[in-house]
């Protein structure tokens, strides 16, 4: 059988069954969004004031998508275009309102969109702690922030916030990170001078601007976002900054993914005012000051080994108070609800100077 001769039918009929497939899709995702339309009711009329967003139940969601994807989509695409489904059906609820650390165009905007999807409204702060007031008063549902990188190590900024804070932790997001050199339509190529990035995008491509730009004067600026506008009017200048600034600013690619490390990936919370039910796979973070004494350390984390309770972080933070000495935040898998997870905290509760449970959320699923 030739192309020629039998590819036009067989288009046409392959289009033809994409088309009643799409008319499909169409009736049973509204058929959906009309299920969560109705799910709005019942939770308003058990509680005036109900929370729409269900972080365990997303993530319920996603998961199982995952477990059940029959291909040949891989199975995180699959699970991206059910969370972009469920945004639109929360959105239908109740729009949901997400403060960032910005500005427009940073990998924490990025994290935002990933986690809660595209249909949520995401307004960018110019500061971490903003982030945290934002949500404190209520002028948003929920915060994005960076916490840890894993070529740069933990964000000092975002641990302190929470030493004043009262919010909760309710979930998290790992992205990674890719950075690329940008240039403008007015940039020579050939003559680049001048490379601006945030300080933390410079430490993670130190290797490649070293060996390929190595006499590039480097200009640390407030985010790679601001790198990209900059470079818009300067025609001997570059930009270090992941895709959504590039493409918020029209740049083009001099070179990609120019991160030293390949598995270069960041970490971040959400934060809001509300506990989150278990999700069955869950995490939960923590925040102790321990006395300054001996041993102090050690009886902080036997008994999570006793209990074989699986750390997964351990971060120590000067205290700023005097009653806080030494600060630990830790990170341990389960959730603390659970009977376990529980008589760990109280056993920890009662050898520290004082113990604060930041949150307890599903593990990140995308
Ligand atoms: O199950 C719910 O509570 C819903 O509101 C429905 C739904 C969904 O679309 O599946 C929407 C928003 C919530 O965050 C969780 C899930």
């Amino acid at each position: 059988m030739s192309d020629s001769s039998n590819s036009p039918l067989d288009l046409a009929a392959l289009r033809q069954r994409i088309d009643t497939i799409d008319s499909d899709l169409m009736r049973l995702i509204s058929e959906r969004a009309e299920c969560a339309a109705q799910v709005a009711h019942v939770k308003t009329a058990d509680d005036p004031d109900a929370v729409f967003y269900r972080p365990e139940r997303e993530a319920q969601v996603l998961r199982r998508v995952m477990e059940e994807n029959p291909g040949p989509l891989h199975r995180e695409e699959m699970a991206r275009l059910f969370r972009e489904i469920m945004s639109a059906c929360l959105a239908l609820e109740k729009p949901i309102k997400v403060a960032y650390l910005g500005p427009e165009g940073t990998f924490t905007q990025q994290a935002a969109l990933k986690h809660f999807g595209h249909s949520a409204i995401s307004l960018p702060m110019a500061a971490i702690d903003e982030v945290f007031r934002e949500v404190e008063a209520g002028a948003v549902n929920y915060g994005v922030v960076p916490v840890e990188n894993s070529t740069e190590g933990v964000v000092n900024n975002t641990l302190d916030s929470f030493m004043d804070s009262g919010l909760h932790i309710s979930g998290e997001v790992v992205l990674r990170i890719h950075h690329h050199l940008l240039m403008s339509s007015i940039t020579r190529q050939d003559k680049i001078s001048r490379i601006y990035s945030h300080p933390q995008s410079f430490a993670q491509c130190r290797k490649w601007l070293d060996a390929h730009y190595p006499h590039a004067e480097r200009v640390a600026v407030s985010s790679n976002a601001e790198a990209a506008r900059l470079v818009k009017t300067e025609w001997h200048s570059a930009a270090i900054a992941g895709d959504m600034a590039a493409q918020l600013y029209g740049l083009d690619h001099v070179a990609e993914k120019i991160e030293d490390r390949p598995d270069n990936s960041t970490r971040f919370l959400i934060i809001g005012n509300e506990s989150v039910p278990p999700s069955g796979t869950d995490k939960t973070s923590v925040v102790v000051a321990m006395r300054n004494e001996p041993g102090a350390l050690h009886a902080l984390l036997e008994p999570f080994h006793r209990h074989h309770v699986d750390m997964t972080r351990l971060e120590t933070r000067p205290s700023r108070t005097g009653a806080w000495n030494y600060v630990f935040f830790i990170d341990f898998k389960g959730h603390v609800d659970e009977p376990e997870i529980a008589s760990v905290l109280e056993e920890v509760r009662r050898g520290a100077q004082d113990m604060k449970v930041l949150g307890s959320y599903p593990v990140g699923v995308l």
